[in-house]
């Protein structure tokens, strides 16, 4: 391919990029695997027959086969039909409550939301339109009328609270996580799992906010699965329709205990505490040689966001660095082992501080104390009042589209 060639076809994909919903997700799962036929080689389809459209075993490294199933297998008239006998009700309204229960409610599901009444959730559910006496309950009632109880809770208040609703919980034969948490450090948490029903993950991998995000935009956010209990006979069948339900696109196989352990690993490092670890580094050292405020937070922060991180997100990372000079293409590749080395003991440190329970049992003693959230504040508060920050709030403002809105 020669230079102009390779340009055009970079410019096509980067313009069809942004439109790729979950048919165009679908498309280029197929693209992948008639291109590049060793990654991504179909090894077999479906266990369960009503399965067998949606379950893929997918080899994303040769040699490894995943299962992965896909919404198509659920559309929405079949969904409705599915859990047509069921009360979902969500307990707690964080991030998570407020787009897996709207979505869930934009689905046509019978889905109540269960809060404490004097709490912050009650007046964002309020807020999201959840009625007090017809789909918005305290926790014991939502917990009453529950066939599927989604325990939606913090996850340092998740074990105690469940503990108060258990035995006034008639209705409910499964209990549904967005993590494995409870049932991986039940030693830890003190969650007391019951015998008699499934216990079912769906853990969407993002916000909530995007969960809502990307549903009203016809997408889908990816989500692990899992069962820890099967009881029913149907605990995956039930949680790949859920899974649906809640707004994911492609559901990927797993455990409780492997989707807990990435998830407080991945949070830790690249998705949040690294970033802002590494960023901060970054300007720092530009600032102490004498760099402008706006030029540090241009080159470390503006340009990795607004320009070159989307182009890894919606091609690779091969692809962001095409898009780049030969020059910084160079000392990329050059620099690249030397950050790998690096991180990676800090990552080690990282990881074993989470499989051994510490991260745990850190998250349960911060999230326990009652002025958790003012304490949460005063930390996030100080990442906002750091330089770097402060200048990122006032470039941001200048923003063409911004500007124009005078913000
Ligand atoms: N945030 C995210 O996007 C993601 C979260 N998850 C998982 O989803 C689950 C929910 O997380 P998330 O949505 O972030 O919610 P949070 O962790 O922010 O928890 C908030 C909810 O817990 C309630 N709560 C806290 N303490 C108590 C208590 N003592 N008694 C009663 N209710 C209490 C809060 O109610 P109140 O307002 O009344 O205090 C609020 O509704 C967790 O397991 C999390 O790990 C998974 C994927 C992503
Ligand atoms: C990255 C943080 C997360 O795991 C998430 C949004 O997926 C969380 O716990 O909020
Ligand atoms: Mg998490
Ligand atoms: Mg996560």
């Amino acid at each position: 391919m020669n230079a102009n060639v390779a340009r055009t076809a970079l410019r096509a994909a980067t313009r069809s990029a942004p439109r790729r919903g979950a048919a165009g997700a679908a498309r280029s799962l197929s693209i992948a695997a008639t291109a590049r036929p060793s990654l991504t080689k179909m090894v077999s389809a479906a266990a369960k027959p009503s399965l067998a459209r949606g379950l893929k075993t997918i080899e994303f490294t040769e040699g490894i086969p995943e299962k992965v199933y896909e919404r198509e297998d659920w559309p929405l008239e079949k969904l409705q039909d599915y859990f047509k006998n069921e009360t979902f009700a969500i307990l707690g309204y964080g991030s998570q409550g407020h787009g897996q229960g709207l979505n869930l409610r934009d689905n046509g599901m019978n889905v109540i939301v269960g809060v404490r009444k004097d709490g912050a959730s009650w007046q964002e559910a309020l807020d999201d339109g959840w009625q007090p006496g017809k789909n918005l309950f305290s926790i014991e009632e939502a917990a009453e009328k529950a066939t599927i109880a989604m325990l939606l809770l913090s996850d340092a208040a998740c074990a105690k609270v469940y503990d108060g609703i258990k035995d006034k919980m008639p209705n409910t034969h499964t209990l549904y996580f967005s993590h494995g948490f409870q049932i991986t450090y039940q030693k830890e948490t003190g969650f007391q799992a019951p015998k008699d029903k499934d216990i079912i993950l769906c853990a969407p991998k993002g916000s909530g906010r995007t969960v809502r995000s990307l549903f009203l935009e016809s997408r889908g956010i990816n989500g692990s699965i899992a069962v820890f209990q099967d009881v029913s006979g149907n605990a995956f069948e039930k949680v790949s329709a859920m899974g649906v339900a809640v707004g994911c696109g492609y559901l990927y196989e797993t455990t409780f205990e492997r989707e807990v352990y990435s998830d407080l690993y991945g949070e830790r490092a690249c998705l949040m505490g690294g970033i802002q670890g590494l960023f901060k580094a970054q300007y720092d050292v530009l600032r102490a040689n004498g760099h402008s405020p706006s030029e540090a937070f241009n080159e470390t922060c503006e340009e990795a966001l607004q320009s070159l991180y989307p182009l890894v997100g919606a091609n690779g990372m091969d692809y962001m660095y095409k898009a780049c000079s030969t020059t910084a293409r160079r000392g990329a590749l050059d620099w690249a082992p030397e950050f790998e080395k690096a991180c990676k003991p800090v990552l080690e440190k990282l990881y074993e501080s989470v499989r051994n329970g510490s991260e745990t049992r850190r998250a349960l003693e911060f999230g326990n104390r009652k002025t958790y959230r003012q304490d949460f504040d005063k930390e996030t508060d100080a990442i906002a009042a750091q330089e770097m920050w402060k200048v990122g709030h006032k470039v941001r403002a200048l923003r063409p589209e911004n500007a124009a809105k005078g913000l």
